[in-house]
């Protein structure tokens, strides 16, 4: 059996044995090389970033075209660092399951060091505010899921913790955005250099929303004293600052016991998987990121690793096409479903004739005809690509569980948008939605917590899930309701929705589909079956 930190270099036959590439370089001396000039910080260091980020550092490491590797940061994680890298050298094994199964096998070791960086473990901020103080610093990219940069609650106000950050500065700052805007002021104070800050979250103009919540606490600091106006200045000037949008895909679950198993049997040790992390990540092999090129600081030939460098305009296109309606909202409209319906795997429930057809009718019909061409990335194909191969693809092992995970986060941007491409027509061409509608009434009978059998599961892990539960407490699954009652506060929430859905002739249509599902078990799937 192969582990992690066995020798890859002087044992490299015991990779081999287990089909498993190993890096071209030395890792002591990518180490050393970053410690003299870091160059890359990420944020958020989950499955996404050691199946895709982690890989392109090692692409480049391995070329020759950088020599310093990732410190990685989590703020809201403390075991992380401790569990998933620390033990294992910051290595990790990137799994790429082909549509057949097979299994490519990669050794990363671009992570130079894996932090905890929080207002709670000094340490962290010591080793962090050292690294943006250097002018060698370039980029910082990010995964941190929608729910980390959200400053305000769903009532639109400010929350707690974001008002605290404003109110006591910098040096105490906890929320990511404040945390992060501690160490932009560090970089600020060492002689304002220059770098560039990427999002790769699933938002639609993703870098505007980020670069919105760094100014929102640094106008806070600025209001309450404890920065300059020559701060802020710094951060909206984008030769200094940038905040570059980006579209990032590749289907990328939580690491799977079935993928765990083929590995041990591959010969690979290190296998155990802890809630939704493991010493390897699973990922597909379809996979497009695509950055605006704006990178005050210089930044690594990532085209060389197969990164889209390009310009706004075609950034944001290929990201509406991707996140707001040609592959996210079909996942969010799975996880619901696919929850409330009793399905473990999404490939599952492509075989469902009326989930499939629910897709098939969001994507072709209601969002890709208000879709714009990026020219990149050619929508209709995205689509068929998606419905065709990917969802279906039994061997990537994703869940409806994972997906619908925070959706009260993403339906926003996931059909608020589309929504308002149909008011944009002006006329009642909004009001022919039947997809959209009925995927936000079920998202609201998902948050009940009763299954389509009248059983209890447990949702998904959201932010807002015990205020939204606590609104819909009175509603019984086979009882008479007042719907209109209980759903008006939620279907007029524009933080939830991106529109007050009465105001656009969207909320009767929204209750009707949810007193539909209500009215008993098998319920739900009825009113798929009777829209497919
Ligand atoms: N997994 C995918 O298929 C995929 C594909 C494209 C884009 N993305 C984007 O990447 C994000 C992360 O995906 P992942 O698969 O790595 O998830 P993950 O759960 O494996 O990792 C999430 C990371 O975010 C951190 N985090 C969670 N809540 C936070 C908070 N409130 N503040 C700061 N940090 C927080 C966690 O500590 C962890 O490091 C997604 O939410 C999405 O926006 C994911
Ligand atoms: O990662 P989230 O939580 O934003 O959304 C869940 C999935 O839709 C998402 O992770 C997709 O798998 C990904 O966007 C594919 O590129």
């Amino acid at each position: 059996m192969v582990k992690l930190t066995d020798d890859y270099r002087r044992d490299a036959r015991l990779f081999k044995d287990a089909g498993i590439t190993v890096p071209q370089y030395d890792q002591a001396a990518m180490k050393a090389a970053t410690d003299a000039h870091p160059v890359w910080v990420h944020f958020g260091g989950g499955n996404l970033f050691r199946c895709f980020h982690a890989k392109v550092a090692q692409d480049l490491l391995d070329s020759g075209d950088l020599q310093s590797g990732i410190i990685v940061a989590t703020t809201h994680s403390a075991t992380i660092p401790k569990t998933i890298y620390a033990p294992y050298e910051n290595r990790m094994l990137q799994v790429v399951v082909a549509p057949d199964g097979s299994m490519e096998k990669n050794l990363i070791a671009s992570v130079a060091h894996a932090l905890y960086y929080n207002r709670a473990d000094p340490f962290g901020w010591f080793v962090l505010r050292a690294i943006f103080e250097q002018p060698s610093l370039q980029l910082v990219t990010m995964t941190i899921t929608e729910k980390g940069y959200a400053l305000r609650d769903m009532n639109g106000e400010l929350t707690a913790d974001a008002q605290y950050d404003i109110t006591h500065g910098p040096e105490v700052a906890n929320t990511a955005m404040g945390a992060i805007a501690r160490l932009l002021f560090a970089r600020y104070q060492s002689g304002a250099l220059p770098i560039a800050m990427v999002t790769t979250d699933n938002f639609s103009e993703n870098g505007q929303y980020f670069e919105n919540a760094i100014l929102t606490i640094a106008q806070g600091w600025l209001d309450n004293g404890f920065v300059p106006q020559g701060f802020v200045d710094y951060l909206k000037d984008p030769k200094q600052v940038s905040f570059p949008w980006t579209m990032f895909d590749r289907i990328t679950p939580a690491p799977a016991q079935s993928v765990a198993d083929q590995l041990a049997r591959d010969g690979f040790e290190d296998t155990t998987i802890t809630k939704t992390i493991a010493p390897f990540g699973n990922t597909e092999q379809t996979h497009y990121l695509v950055i605006e090129d704006s990178f005050p600081n210089g930044r690594p030939p990532l085209e060389k690793a197969g990164v889209i460098l390009t310009d706004r305009d075609t950034v944001n296109d290929a990201d509406q096409m991707k996140v707001t309606a040609c592959l996210n909202p079909l996942h969010t409209a799975l996880g619901i479903f696919g929850s409330l319906l009793g399905y473990t795997a999404v490939a599952d429930e492509m075989d469902n004739p009326d989930l499939a057809a629910l897709v098939k009718r969001l994507g072709y019909q209601e969002d890709l005809p208000v879709v714009k061409d990026s020219k990149i990335i050619n929508p209709k194909k995205f689509l068929d690509t998606l419905i065709e191969q990917r969802l279906p693809n039994k061997y990537i092992p994703d869940t409806p569980q994972r997906l619908a995970t925070d959706a009260s986060q993403m339906l926003s941007i996931r059909y608020g948008v589309t929504i308002q491409h149909y008011l944009d027509q002006g006329g009642d061409t909004v009001q022919k939605l039947v997809a959209i509608p009925l995927i936000l009434a079920g998202w609201c009978r998902y948050l009940l917590g009763v299954d389509d059998k009248g059983e209890i599961f447990t949702p998904s892990p959201d932010p807002l899930l015990a205020d939204l539960q606590k609104e819909l407490r009175s509603v019984q699954v086979g009882q008479t309701t007042d719907v209109h009652a209980v759903l008006q506060p939620i279907l007029s929430n524009k933080q939830i929705f991106g529109h007050d859905l009465y105001a656009i002739g969207l909320g009767d249509k929204v209750e009707a589909d949810f007193k539909q599902m209500i009215a008993g078990p098998g319920a739900v799937a009825q009113a798929l079956h009777e829209i497919a």
